[in-house]
């Protein structure tokens, strides 16, 4: 693909503002790139900011100019200049100065870019398992497809005592290549660890993140270079002259949250730019404790400063949700109780607690997948079409869509736990096998329940979860069961086909194998009349050559860019608590003892009979998947 209006179009639907800005525009018609940038080559969201920035001063409009405008109120030419989110951000009268961070905004992609300011990353737990595993390996990606703003840094922080050496050790470790695209990936990999540093500290210790502060600094003192095109407040720059931004990644047990939070944000934040700080799960246990932490939290941060991760809500499948739906004429007309008669979200692991028995105890799998990820995808495929994709407009429905739920009732829900199995000579551990985990241990490692949404478009079409540790196999996915056709045009039972079975159904795979694909009824070829059922299938890695990014790289790019669309509003957080919390109580003072199901297995049975209840089978478990 090697045309300019092309990759827009193929790319985020953010895109279409401009690129119809462009084509309609005559003044702008002639806007080219310089020979020689492909712009596949380039990560989208730069394309993107390359876009504007070619928008912003390709015909002549200096940046000086552009912010002038800006002052002076001229939408439509703004509104060709900021990103959506950035729009939404300014809050201020149209001839008053800015917000700080929507000017800083303004001015960092009118010139280009982030390049233009320094971020620094600071990855609080950096010796830990989520860090290695899954930060560090998505930051190089992001700095290998050239996603990163040009001048940044990265600090791992942590109790344990690491030389800067020691820690690029640790992480060369578990960088690695992108499979479709691999060219100068070990030169990339030395530059991104030259980039990469290590502070030891207490995550309680003012003084600690004090010295860290003096080491940020320096580093962002070191990219000194003057703007120097425009006149803006001084307070807006570091003492280099570059707005200094600063990410702080909680990647920590969550009762150390608050003390790093309270030191990170009065010791080491951001005089000059931002400072975001990401949270991982679990946010809470209930909603009491979450309240708690929102309100700790808020003690410091800002809300718009705290992002609230949940890595479901960046991967690939779960992006494409809406764009499937809303983009789709054939989809939305069917996207209710009149055409759907069940909706399943699907999540199982075929590897039980290993190495993390210890946190999932205290948790249990409820918590840990269904009152976040799958709840969040729910919200994604049953919200109503918000106003626009402003994060804002999309967590508004969201939080509609949680607020209608029904409470969930103990009737409505299995439990399980795994247990030891010997299978070919080789004998699996039992969940309480586990040292870390008490012997006897309730906490559930499989759940199922049904769950309703009492409102006009969802009025009694059961949404089925599913969730489940050390099961047969590892997947992830979203099925969407549609109501049998009216009448008897075709013998119900045409030719050994159940046309009351073979309904249609819509499958998005969110991993592994991504894919989307759609189950029909068609005829088998011949000259009788019978019907089979077949797939019409859209499998990613036959249709792209891409490799599909991890979930942590879009979530950590959205952090930097201040997109907050992907990550979880306090309010979403409050009404996903509502939902479990009173049935997680009554599990927990009821002591409801959990299914045992073997180690390996399709999980208990009970799961059958829950789905059975609310007349549904399964779609995992049918032969024909
Ligand atoms: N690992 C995963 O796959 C996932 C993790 N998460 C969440 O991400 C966060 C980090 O996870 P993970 O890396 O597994 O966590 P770890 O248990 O590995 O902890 C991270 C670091 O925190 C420090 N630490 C651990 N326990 C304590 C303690 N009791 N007091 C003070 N410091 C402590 C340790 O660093 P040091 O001793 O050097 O200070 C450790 O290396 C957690 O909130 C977790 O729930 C969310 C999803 C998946
Ligand atoms: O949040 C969590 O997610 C992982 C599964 O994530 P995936 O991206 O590998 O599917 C799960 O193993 C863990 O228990 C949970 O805390």
């Amino acid at each position: 693909m090697s045309s300019f209006s092309t990759s827009l179009s193929s790319s985020s639907p953010f895109l279409s503002n401009h690129s119809s800005l462009i084509n309609s525009d005559p003044s702008r018609r002639s806007l080219s790139f310089p020979q020689g940038i492909n712009l596949d080559d380039l990560c989208v969201r730069s394309k993107r900011k390359l876009v504007q920035s070619a928008v912003a001063v390709g015909d002549g409009f200096g940046f000086c100019t552009i912010l002038r405008l800006f002052l002076m109120r001229l939408p439509l030419v703004l509104g060709s200049v900021i990103t959506k989110s950035s729009s939404a951000e300014i809050k201020t009268g149209p001839l008053s100065i800015p917000s700080q961070e929507a000017a800083d905004k303004l001015v960092i992609e009118s010139n280009g870019g982030e390049q233009q300011s320094t971020v620094s990353i600071t990855v609080v737990g950096a010796s830990g398992d989520l860090a290695k595993k899954k930060i560090f390996p998505a930051l190089f990606a992001l700095y290998y497809e050239g996603c990163l703003p040009e001048h940044f840094t990265i600090y791992g922080y942590a109790r344990s005592k690491m030389t800067d050496a020691e820690l690029r050790d640790m992480v060369s470790k578990t960088l690695t290549c992108r499979i479709d695209k691999r060219e100068n990936c070990g030169e990339k990999m030395e530059e991104f660890l030259k980039r990469c540093f290590y502070h030891t500290g207490q995550y309680d210790s003012q003084e600690h993140f004090v010295t860290l502060d003096k080491k940020l600094k320096e580093h962002e003192a070191g990219y000194r270079h003057y703007l120097g095109r425009c006149t803006y407040p001084s307070h807006h720059y570091s003492q280099g002259g570059r707005l200094s931004n600063r990410l702080f990644y909680l990647s920590i047990p969550p009762n150390i949250f608050v003390d790093a939070v309270k030191c990170a944000s009065s010791s080491a934040s951001s005089i000059s730019g931002w400072t975001r700080v990401i949270v991982e799960k679990p946010f809470g246990r209930d909603s009491k404790t979450s309240a708690a932490l929102t309100k700790s939290l808020k003690q410091y941060l800002e809300e718009d400063q705290i992002f609230r991760i949940d890595h479901y809500l960046g991967k690939e499948l779960v992006e494409n949700l809406s764009v499937l739906r809303f983009s789709n004429l054939i989809f939305e007309p069917l996207w209710s109780r009149q055409y759907i008669q069940n909706v399943q979200f699907i999540f199982s692991e075929d590897f039980g607690t290993e190495g993390r028995g210890g946190y999932f105890d205290h948790y249990g799998i409820i918590r840990d997948i269904m009152q976040n990820h799958l709840l969040q995808i729910l919200a994604l495929f049953a919200m109503e079409t918000p106003v626009s994709l402003d994060a804002e407009d999309i967590r508004n429905e969201k939080v509609k869509v949680l607020r209608s739920m029904r409470p969930i009732q103990l009737e409505d829900v299995v439990i399980g736990q795994y247990k030891s199995t010997t299978k070919g000579g080789v004998t699996y551990p039992g969940y309480t096998d586990d040292k870390t985990v008490p012997k006897d241990s309730l906490t559930p490692t499989f759940a199922a329940a049904a769950l309703f949404i009492d409102n006009a478009r969802w009025d009694g079409v059961p949404f089925l979860m599913k969730a489940g540790k050390a099961l047969h196999t590892r997947s992830a996915e979203i099925r969407v069961q549609f109501r049998h056709v009216p009448g008897n045009l075709y013998n119900r039972n045409s030719g050994g086909t159940n046309l009351d079975r073979t309904t249609n159904e819509l499958v998005i795979r969110v991993q592994p194998d991504e894919g989307i694909y759609l189950k029909i009824n068609n005829k088998v070829p011949g000259l009788g009349m019978r019907l089979d059922q077949s797939n019409l299938n859209l499998l990613y890695s036959a249709r792209y050559s891409k490799e599909i990014p991890d979930a942590y790289e879009r979530l950590l790019l959205d952090a930097i860019e201040g997109e907050r669309r992907l990550f979880i509003r306090s309010d979403e957080l409050d009404a996903a608590w509502a939902l479990f919390t009173p049935l997680l109580k009554e599990i927990e003072e009821k002591k409801t003892i959990p299914e045992f199901y073997p180690y390996g297995s399709r999980g208990p049975v009970g799961a059958h009979y829950l789905a059975a209840k609310h007349n549904v089978q399964w779609g995992d478990l049918s032969l024909d998947q």
